[in-house]
């Protein structure tokens, strides 16, 4: 019976897979790691694992992880569609589509613009073509939610060729789970999404922030690629651009410049030991200090960020906390918000201590102008959503 979903993720060198019922209910999902590397591996969420063959690349690690499904019975025969995250899709997609010769090439075009993502989304959705020939595949950008945000939010102060020509501009990624925490968020307080007011922050090892104003993505941190903003797990986030020129004097070419602002720094550059943030907070702990540093630095990054976001709304229902990160770490989200009561965030120091992973709520304490929760987000989810609303509409 054609009644599953599948939604596929996947990373530079790692594979996410989810497969739904027709309702929507998550009947299994599985990971693959360090893809294209000697020590490849896989497991599922019921803690199964899977030999991968050294060196094993996505292609690989899908035929092995579907398999798994079709042997326990999850995913019977034919899925009735296949949702893939896709991380740039420029200008050119406001929302999901099906995937079709035209969609590929445009695809590949923003592959320049989202190199660590795109080329793999591609591999992906070629793959999974090969498994399933007959079955709607369909892609859900990062970059959809925020083709909202107005003209003054995504201009950089350059000259304008460079817009017109070049697509040079912000576009803002993590654009499923903001939607999510739009859509949880209207769901919790019972209001329409057009009517709903937000500061999303998604904290995992990527990070991003956006302001949602009446349902619409208005600002957000990241830009034309998913290095700007928020300090990350191994990304800086905004440097002076200055940088580049001033590395330029000392040797380094723009593309080991790039790959050392990618790779190494962040929250790994900072502490020199892990991007990690369980083990930073573990390890400033016992008194590390680069590693105390690292987190200090993240989270002011983040309550500056907080503060300018509260520039592009005229209301806010809640600030919202998600992803690894934000979902787990009561350091963190302690932190940041002490640096905040002048906007009068105030927590409630039990309950952001005890507020359990895997559950929505409210972390405010009475005394704070402002609602402030946790919402685990969920983008396998909203992208089985789209995948069914796109091939069903
Ligand atoms: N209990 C925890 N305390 C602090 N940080 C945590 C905790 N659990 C997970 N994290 C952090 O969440 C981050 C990964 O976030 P996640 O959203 O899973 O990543 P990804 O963007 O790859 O999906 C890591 O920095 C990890 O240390
Ligand atoms: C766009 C982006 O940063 O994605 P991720 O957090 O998955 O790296
Ligand atoms: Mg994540």
């Amino acid at each position: 019976m054609n009644d599953t979903i599948l939604v596929i993720n996947c990373g530079s060198s790692s594979l996410k897979i989810a497969v739904f019922d027709a309702s929507f209910q998550r009947l299994g999902s599985a990971l693959a790691e360090r893809l294209g590397q000697s020590d490849a591996f896989a497991r599922s969420d019921d803690n199964q694992h899977f030999h991968l063959k050294p060196g094993s690349a996505h292609r690989e690690a899908l035929g092995v992880l579907v398999s798994h499904f079709q042997s326990t019975g999850l995913l019977r025969g034919q899925p009735l569609a296949i949702g893939h995250r896709v991380v740039h899709g420029g200008e050119a997609f406001r929302e999901a589509v099906v995937i079709n010769p035209q969609v590929l090439d445009t695809i590949a075009a923003c592959a320049s613009l989202a190199p660590l993502h795109n080329p793999v989304n591609l591999l992906g959705i070629e793959a999974t073509a090969e498994l399933f020939p007959d079955v709607a595949q369909v892609a859900v950008f990062d970059t959809a939610f925020h083709q909202t945000l107005p003209e003054k939010a995504f201009l950089y102060a350059l000259p304008t060729r460079f817009y017109r020509d070049w697509g040079i501009r912000r576009y803002g990624f993590h654009g499923t789970s903001h939607r999510y925490m739009l859509s949880e968020t209207a769901r919790l307080l019972d209001k329409p999404e057009s009517e709903v007011s937000l500061v999303s922050a998604h904290l995992g090892n990527g990070c991003s922030i956006t302001a949602i104003r009446d349902g619409a993505s208005v600002d957000t941190s990241m830009g034309l690629t998913p290095l700007e903003g928020l300090v990350m797990g191994t990304r800086s986030g905004d440097v002076d651009p200055g940088l580049f020129d001033f590395l330029a004097g000392k040797g380094l070419d723009p593309a080991e410049a790039h790959r050392i602002l990618n790779n190494e720094s962040g929250l790994l550059g900072l502490s020199g030991q892990t991007n990690d943030m369980r083990t930073l907070s573990e390890m400033a702990d016992h008194g590390h200090a680069p590693s105390a540093l690292a987190i200090d630095v993240f989270c002011f990054r983040l309550a500056r960020y907080i503060g300018a976001m509260m520039a592009s709304l005229k209301t806010l229902d809640a600030l919202v906390f998600t992803g690894g990160i934000g979902e787990n770490s009561a350091r963190v989200r302690a932190t940041t918000l002490a640096q905040l009561e002048l906007f009068g965030f105030r927590l409630d120091e039990e309950l952001n201590r005890h507020h359990g992973a895997y559950t929505a709520g409210r972390i405010d304490a009475s005394t704070s102008r402002h609602r402030i929760m946790v919402i685990p987000t969920n983008e396998e989810l909203m992208i089985a959503r789209e995948a069914v609303a796109t091939t069903s509409g």
